[in-house]
């Protein structure tokens, strides 16, 4: 039985570090786990120019843990008035690693976000051809569209006919959740690949549902049924390079998830790779951990793999009902329960 496990340092290729006082309480936990993270730029108002990006980015570093070696990859939020020329100058400039595609109305903080692809096709192609990764929200806004069909439908509706008209640009399709996702991108070519979070391995909408609504497994996408659950679990342990690690850790404050409207986001980062570990574990693949986890994301970024390590133990953790972030309660995926796995420091 394995009961340690050390692999190339994993990044995140999905994460919320948010601004302020949160970014000041949960940088710390990001950087313990990963040497690099795509971090997402919906901050309010959003990082839409090289400017804000390099502004962010200073308070970042400024919030990480003394002595971390932590590296942000900023990325450029995309909107029907971004200019080709500041994307492809913060690409080769090196502030933006990635640009990001929220359909406008999505998700948290996405109401400046692309209102129909067609306002960015410019941009798209500047991408395609400085080969600068386009990491995209799949959900489709429409009213009419149950909101447990927004993936799929987006696939069809706006993923397909993009990849038609831009065929070489570098897309991830982010927080994938459903079989259609899995088998979509497994279809298309090497240029297309997908995150996977924790939750979405853990969890389907029952989780959400049963038994009262449960506002901590509120994330966008939704959870979806049984079936896609269990095709995404395949998908990320079965060894393809195109699936990989992207928490989509997104806090926010208990009282804003505990509310009548409450907001979208499930907060992982503290022990995203003990929750990521109890899947492979459980579908016996320990021995492909480390590609999902350090190999196949910088691959397909053509980024170089982490030189570093890290060690987990076979050795229970059990995750708080809440942690403190700076003053304010947030409430963290696995709240409460006791994980296999320990990452050792
Ligand atoms: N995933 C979420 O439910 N929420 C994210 C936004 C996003 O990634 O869609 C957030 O910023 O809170
Ligand atoms: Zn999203
Ligand atoms: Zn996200």
């Amino acid at each position: 039985m394995t009961t340690k496990l050390t692999i190339r340092r994993p990044d995140d290729w999905h994460v919320h570090l948010r601004d302020g006082a949160m970014l000041q309480g949960v940088a710390q936990f990001t950087a313990r786990q990963f040497a690099r993270a795509i971090v997402m730029p919906n901050l309010s108002p959003p990082v839409t120019s090289i400017e804000a990006c390099i502004a962010y980015r200073n308070r970042i570093m400024a919030a990480l843990p003394e002595g971390s070696a932590f590296t942000p990859l900023m990325t450029c939020y995309l909107t029907d008035r971004t200019d080709p020329a500041e994307v492809r100058r913060g690409f080769t400039e090196g502030v933006f690693t990635a640009a990001k595609l929220y359909p406008a109305g999505a998700t948290t903080n996405s109401d400046g976000g692309v209102t129909d692809v067609a306002n960015i096709r410019a941009v798209l192609e500047t991408m395609a051809e400085v080969g600068m990764v386009l990491c995209v929200h799949g959900e489709v806004t429409s009213a009419e569209i149950d909101i447990f069909d927004r993936e799929a439908v987006f696939i069809e509706q706006v993923l397909a006919p993009l990849l038609k008209d831009q065929p070489g640009l570098k897309v991830v399709f982010e927080h994938i959740t459903t079989q259609d996702a899995v088998e979509f991108v497994e279809a298309a070519p090497a240029n297309v690949a997908a995150t996977v979070t924790p939750q979405h391995l853990h969890i389907n909408r029952n989780a959400m549902l049963v038994g009262g609504m449960r506002p901590h497994a509120y994330c966008l996408p939704v959870a979806k049924r049984e079936k896609h659950r269990l095709a995404l679990r395949a998908a990320a342990t079965r060894g393809s390079t195109k699936f990989f690690l992207g928490t989509d850790s997104a806090p926010h404050t208990r009282e804003t998830k505990e509310s009548a409207c409450g907001c979208a986001g499930i907060f992982n980062a503290p022990f995203a790779l003990e929750s990521y570990l109890a899947v492979f574990e459980a579908e016996s693949a320990l021995d492909r951990f480390e590609g999902f986890a350090s190999l196949h994301g910088p691959a397909f970024y053509g980024l170089p793999v982490n030189e570093s390590t890290i060690t987990l133990e076979k050795r229970n953790c059990t995750v708080p009902a809440t942690i403190m972030a700076n003053g304010e309660y947030v409430v963290p995926f696995h709240a409460g329960e006791t994980l296999g796995w320990t990452l050792v420091d």
